[in-house]
């Protein structure tokens, strides 16, 4: 018998996300995806296919742009689509957390940034000793001096924002990353050495990442599974290596033919089709299955 330990520790089912009216269509309807404790999920899929929407919407953080959502989102058991915001407030930060693509939006222009660190963690019932230990903790974590908190956003690069935001990450234990784009502003040095402190944060703290790119052969070298979306739907969600190897869902096969990357994931076969294909392009009616079967699979 399946056990609470068993079951995933985040859990979409039947996420439907419209902007507008009840009858709008949606920008996100999402059947089952699912992600483990201390597991990688990349959420691939082209501009526009609801990459953001879907991961900002596991956050609480679409309902402020007007979003209307249905379906369940469990997070470790807990219920959040109907949560009140009081709840989700607490959730952000403690349990779960953004790593944005532009950090510099998450931080005050006019403050140092150890000033939003050590605010965050104030709020989340550090005390101010406890606070300046674990922010000192989580800069050396990510290799940065510690006096690097004194300064201002702008006098950071964009990589050593990014660290800051995964230092804040690592000292609130957080359990979820939502990780959306989150070094497509970087250089691939730097790029590397992003992934590579995420990697370290799931071996710390068993946190769970959902990293969302429309690069295939990053999400490979990295993630355990890849989900790929388009419009809105998941066209296919399997282990890392096998849909990078043998892609099922067209839009899959777009994606990999327009991101080669020496030594990382394999273009497609010469065979392979990259131009729409009908399971891109059809959109299943409201009780259409999910995205493997929609792709054609
Ligand atoms: N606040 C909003 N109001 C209305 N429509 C929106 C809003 N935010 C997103 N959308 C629409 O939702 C759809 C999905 O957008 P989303 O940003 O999630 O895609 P994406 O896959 O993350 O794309 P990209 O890779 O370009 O960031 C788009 O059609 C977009 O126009």
């Amino acid at each position: 018998m399946a056990t609470a330990a068993d079951a995933p520790f985040l859990d979409l089912r039947d996420l439907c996300v419209r902007y507008g009216t009840a009858d709008s269509a949606p920008v996100v309807r999402i059947d089952e995806l699912t992600l483990s404790r201390g597991e990688f999920l990349g959420l691939a899929g082209e501009s526009g296919a609801g990459k953001t929407t879907a991961g900002l919407t596991v956050l609480g953080l679409t309902r402020h742009t007007g979003a209307r959502v249905t379906g369940s989102i469990r997070l470790a058991g807990e219920e959040l689509v109907p949560a009140p915001e009081k709840r989700l407030r607490r959730l952000r930060g403690s349990v779960m957390a953004l790593v944005p693509q532009n950090p510099a939006a998450a931080f005050s222009p006019v403050l140092p940034v150890g000033a939003t660190v050590l605010r965050a963690l104030r709020l989340h019932g550090c005390t101010r000793a406890e606070a300046r230990r674990r922010a000192a903790t989580g800069l050396e974590r990510v290799g940065l001096p510690v006096g690097h908190l004194s300064r201002l956003p702008h006098q950071l690069s964009g990589g050593q924002l990014q660290r800051v935001a995964i230092a804040l990450a690592s000292a609130l234990r957080t359990r979820l990353l939502v990780a959306d784009e989150p070094t497509s502003a970087l250089d691939v040095t730097v790029q590397a050495e992003i992934c590579a402190l995420l990697a370290e944060l799931r071996d710390a703290h068993g946190t769970a990442v959902l990293f969302i790119s429309h690069d295939l052969a990053l999400l490979a070298g990295l993630c355990d599974r890849i989900a790929v979306m388009h419009q809105g739907r998941v066209r296919e969600d399997r282990p890392a290596a096998d849909l990078v190897a043998a892609p099922r869902a067209d839009c899959t096969r777009r994606l990999l033919a327009a991101a080669p990357r020496p030594g990382a994931a394999a273009a497609p076969g010469p065979g392979a089709a990259v131009a729409p294909g009908p399971g891109d392009i059809a959109e299943p009616g409201p009780g259409g299955g999910r995205g493997e079967e929609a792709a054609g699979a």
